[in-house]
C-alpha cells in the first residue's frame, strides 16, 4: 500500500460518480473479505464466466441476489452449478445505501433496497473490458467496494467505450458509486497491480463487490435474456 503525504481525498470524476478513497477501515475489509470467501464456495460459487462469442472473463464471479449471466439476471446458477443464488445480507444491503449517502448525498438513496450482489475476483493477469451495467431495469446508483491489490479503474461516458474517459486508482477499501447522468457509463479494468494489497488483509489480487437494484418482478425463474451460453 502506497502512504502518501496526504490521505487522498474524494473525486467527483463525472457528474453523479463519486470516488471515495478508504471508506471502509481494515476492519470492515477484514470482515467483508471472509464474507467473500464463504460466498465464492459452491454451490453456486466463484465460476469462470462465457461470454457467447465463445470467450472466457479473466475476472471469476460470484453472486448474491440474483445471478448474472451474459446479459441477463437468473435465481440460478444457470451457466455455472445450476444451484439457487445465495441471498443478498440485509448488512450489505444496508451498507450500499451507506455508500450511495456517502458518496451522492441522502437524496440519491433509492426508495427499493439493494438486491443484487456481483463479486468479482482479479488474480494478477485478469481485467474487465469497458461495458456498460445495462441489464438492470432500475436506474439507482451502483456501488463499487474493492479489496486486496489496487487496480487502474477506467471511467468513461455513456456514448462510446473510447474517449473521453478518466482513469481512477482504486485501492483497498475505495468506494466508487455511479448514478443519475453516470448510470450507464462505460467502464472497465484495464489493469491490477499485482502486490499492492495491503499485507494486513492477508488477500493475493483484488476483490471488487458491485451492489445494484435489479428493478425486476418477484417471480420468474430466468428474468431476462434467453438462453444461457
Ligand atoms: O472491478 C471493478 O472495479 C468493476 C467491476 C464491474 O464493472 C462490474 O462488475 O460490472
Ligand atoms: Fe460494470
Amino acid at each position: 500500500m502506497e502512504a502518501e503525504l496526504f490521505p487522498r481525498s474524494r473525486v467527483r470524476i463525472a457528474p453523479g460518480a463519486v470516488h471515495v478513497p478508504d471508506w471502509l477501515d481494515a476492519d470492515r475489509q477484514r470482515w467483508l473479505l471472509g464474507a467473500c470467501r464463504e460466498w465464492a464456495r459452491p454451490p453456486a460459487g466463484l465460476r469462470t464466466v462465457r461470454t457467447p462469442g465463445g470467450g472466457t472473463m479473466t475476472a471469476r464471479q460470484v453472486c448474491l441476489g440474483l445471478h448474472w449471466y451474459p446479459y441477463g439476471y437468473a435465481r440460478t446458477a444457470v451457466d455455472g452449478d445450476g444451484a439457487p443464488v445465495k441471498p443478498l445480507p440485509d448488512w450489505l444491503a444496508t451498507l450500499a445505501r451507506e455508500a450511495v449517502a456517502t458518496a451522492l448525498g441522502p437524496e440519491a438513496v433509492p426508495p427499493e433496497p439493494y438486491d443484487i450482489a456481483l463479486i468479482n475476483y482479479y488474480d494478477a493477469d485478469a481485467r474487465m473490458g469497458m461495458h456498460r451495467d445495462s441489464d438492470e431495469r432500475s436506474a439507482a446508483p451502483v456501488v463499487s467496494l474493492s479489496l486486496g491489490d489496487t487496480c487502474v479503474f477506467r471511467f468513461g461516458n455513456t456514448e462510446t467505450r473510447t474517449r473521453p474517459y478518466t482513469d481512477v486508482e482504486l485501492r483497498s477499501g475505495d468506494l466508487f458509486v455511479f448514478g443519475g447522468p453516470a448510470r450507464l457509463a462505460h467502464h472497465g479494468v484495464p489493469r491490477v497491480c499485482p502486490g499492492t494489497a495491503p499485507p494486513s488483509l492477508g488477500l493475493t489480487g483484488r476483490l471488487n463487490i458491485t451492489l445494484r437494484v435489479g428493478g425486476f418482478r418477484p417471480d420468474p425463474e430466468r428474468i431476462m435474456g434467453d438462453s444461457p451460453p
